[in-house]
């Protein structure tokens, strides 16, 4: 197990920088997610960390170790990718043995280090079978233990299930969790796919323009983001923008045209001033529609187009103030319908988070010159 420190990495292609500054720390054991937007420098990351690439300027330290310089052969890391590239011809043994005979070890640990490898991925039964002969989960678990046989101190997979179909995927990511967890890996883990992580990380980090905008657990991501940006990156999110009318401990009012509503401020060291801009980010579920107006936290509604899809309720809202507001009911018993009468849109403060207003800057690409 080691732990993964990286401080301002950077690294450009050409005259624009794609890591612009990253500071992470990993801890030994974690899984560790990385998400955002498409190109916002993920897989750069993830190779510099290989040693596929050499950084700008910053440092990796492997266990207090600067490994920056360090080639990728010796970096003791293993890398899986979005396409596994398994060789056709080889049995799943073979495959899995090859990148120990490139480092010319002796047969008989080969084979040890081979037989444990796919046991620990449950493949052992399916050794002489050839790559063409497996299912697409079966190719992936080889995959998996063709990274695992070179014991590595630090798993990094791309995108490793992108190539399998839901009910799979499913499968596999739970596996790869079993595995990291009992084997005891701290692995780094790029996906665009936000359930993915919400459901298997322990830890994340949202990048965006080459730069962390958040680290955290993904409840904490989920449920406290600290920009609008992340907040809409990692899940549906109704946005009302306003002014601060006081704040208390970590709880603020914003006063907003369409009613008031108090929430958690998003942001550790940030005490909004009365009269500052703000914006409060409130999740579809954590809406609630009611008939009676007397409660607080409340935006006044009416509905403007209804969905039963089963399990949920989605509506589409429009405010006083013409805002759109969607909300989602769990286990809905009857569906709402498009009428001009009013309802009341209501959120608990716990669910409602106080984003600080910063002006949003396009993403031009930063020179690097
Ligand atoms: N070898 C390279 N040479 C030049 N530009 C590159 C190279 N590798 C990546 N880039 C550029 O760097 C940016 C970040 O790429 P990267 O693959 O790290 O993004 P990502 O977040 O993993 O994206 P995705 O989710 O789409 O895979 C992109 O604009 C990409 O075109």
């Amino acid at each position: 197990m080691i732990h993964v420190s990286i401080r301002d990495l950077k690294k450009s292609f050409g005259n624009t920088y794609v890591l612009n500054g990253i500071n992470l720390d990993i801890v030994p054991g974690e899984l560790f997610f990385l998400l955002g937007p498409s190109g916002c420098g993920k897989t750069t990351l993830l190779r510099s960390i290989a040693g596929f690439y050499e950084p700008d300027a910053g440092s990796i330290h492997f266990n207090h170790k600067d490994v920056t310089k360090v080639p990728a052969h010796k970096r003791n890391t293993a890398m899986m990718f979005q396409s596994y590239a398994l060789w056709p011809h080889m049995n799943v043994a073979h495959n899995v043995a090859f990148g120990l005979e490139e480092r010319k070890l002796p047969k008989s640990e080969i084979e040890e280090r081979v037989l444990e490898a796919l046991r620990i991925v449950r493949m052992q039964d399916l050794a002489t079978r050839k790559i063409h002969e497996l299912s697409g989960g079966q190719q992936q678990r080889v995959a998996l233990a063709r990274s695992l046989v070179v014991r590595p101190q630090c798993l990094l997979l791309d995108e490793p299930l992108s190539n399998l179909d839901a009910g799979l995927r499913m499968d596999m990511r739970n596996e790869i969790r079993r595995i990291c967890k009992e084997f005891e890996f701290t692995a780094i883990y790029v996906t665009h796919d936000k359930k993915e992580a919400i459901a298997v990380a322990d830890r994340m980090a949202i990048i965006e323009h080459g730069q962390v905008a958040q680290v955290g657990t993904p409840k904490e991501i989920y449920r406290r983001p600290v920009s609008s940006s992340v907040a809409s990156f990692i899940g549906e999110t109704n946005f009302l923008t306003g002014y601060i009318e006081y704040t208390y401990g970590d709880t603020a009012l914003v006063s907003t045209p369409g009613g008031d509503f108090e929430g958690r401020i998003s942001e550790m060291g940030w005490t909004p001033e009365r009269g500052e801009q703000a914006t409060v980010a409130i999740r579809p579920e954590a809406f609630v529609l009611r008939d009676d107006p007397s409660f607080k936290n409340t935006l006044p509604v009416n509905i403007t187009s209804s969905m039963y899809l089963g399990e949920i309720a989605q509506y589409q809202l429009r405010s006083k103030t013409g805002d759109i507001i969607r909300v989602s009911e769990l286990n809905p018993h009857e569906l709402r319908t498009a009428s001009q009468e009013f309802l009341y849109a209501h959120a608990e403060p716990n669910d409602v988070v106080i984003l600080r207003n910063r002006s949003v800057q396009p993403h031009p690409p930063v020179s690097a010159s």
